[in-house]
């Protein structure tokens, strides 16, 4: 039976920290503010802005809402990102992803400000992650995940870590991050033939999957003994959100285990302002707690 990893314990330390630095900008008269944008209806955005604005009224962080149609013009949201550049009460901007298809247009997202970027989806968020300055913002999934595996002190040096998925906004600077921290990384997505995902995820130590398709992972891919963290969502039949792992397989099979619900979404909203006060605090000049 493996143990569980909720993200609760997680994201609730975090915001810890996050709470003492956004009260220490309230006494110079600054509100840590994130504006966060949204095309569309999607389940899997709504369910993560919910989470975020309780998250920021826990820490003391306000929220702003700029809501587009989900066919919106390209030119819609780089005047959303304009006014967010604009606005000296704004720090931080969460722009769901991924974008509509009329919205991926290279460029478009280069509008937001890095200093605003807490999301690390501009080229100087992504390329901070190379660099060693380590300046801007990792995408905060991404950065959850990596906080997970610290909390329940999961060793990464040296270790087979599989990630399933390797979208911009989880997988690939997921990939970034653990190879910082010295893992041996295998990645897989669409064109990794079925057999090798599964031989990669059967034989690693830890298996991160951020695929966002429900059931990829099955008994087939597991091995005994895994740290396996679900990271994926996608809307089942009665539009709940689905993991990718087949999560029954995985507790009987692995060590440790994200839980069904709870698991690094919780740790998402926490890394988000904990960036959002971040970028709050370099504007005013002030070193974190
Ligand atoms: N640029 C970008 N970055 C993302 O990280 C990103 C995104 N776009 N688009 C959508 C997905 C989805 N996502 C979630 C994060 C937290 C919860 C979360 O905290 N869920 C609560 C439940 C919330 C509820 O259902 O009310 C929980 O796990 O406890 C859910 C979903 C981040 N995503």
């Amino acid at each position: 039976m493996a143990i569980l990893m909720p993200g609760g314990p997680v994201g609730k330390a975090l915001s810890e920290k996050t709470a003492q630095n956004a009260a220490r900008l309230k006494e110079m008269g600054v509100t840590a503010t994130l504006e966060v944008i949204r095309v569309g209806q999607r389940p899997e955005d709504m369910a993560y802005e919910r989470a975020a604005v309780k998250r920021a009224q826990a820490v003391g962080v306000q929220v702003r809402h700029t809501l587009l149609p989900a066919d919106a013009r390209p030119e819609e949201l780089v005047a959303a990102l304009q006014r967010v550049n604009e606005d000296d009460a704004v720090h931080g901007c969460l722009l769901f992803r991924p974008l509509p298809g009329q919205l991926s247009a290279p460029g478009l997202t280069e509008t937001l400000r890095p200093e605003k970027d807490v999301d690390g989806m501009t080229a100087a968020g992504m390329g901070g992650l190379m660099t060693v300055e380590r300046n801007g913002f990792a995408p905060c999934t991404a950065a959850a995940c990596m906080e997970m595996l610290r909390h329940y002190h999961i060793p990464l040096r040296g270790k087979n870590v599989t990630v399933v998925g390797t979208g911009r906004t989880v997988g690939m600077p997921l990939l970034l991050l653990l190879i910082q921290e010295d893992a041996t990384v295998s990645a897989c997505h669409l064109q990794t033939p079925p057999e090798r995902r599964m031989e990669l995820c059967r034989t690693a130590d830890i298996i991160i999957s951020a695929a966002g398709s429900a059931g990829v992972i099955d008994r087939a891919h597991l091995g005994r003994g895994q740290t396996i963290v679900d990271i994926g969502l996608s809307p089942g039949p009665d539009g709940e959100l689905l993991g990718d792992v087949d999560f029954d397989a995985a507790e009987s099979l692995a060590a440790a285990l994200t839980p069904k619900k709870g698991g690094v979404g919780a740790v998402t909203t926490a890394v988000l302002m904990a960036h959002t006060v971040e970028a709050a605090m370099r504007k005013c000049g002030l070193e974190e707690v």
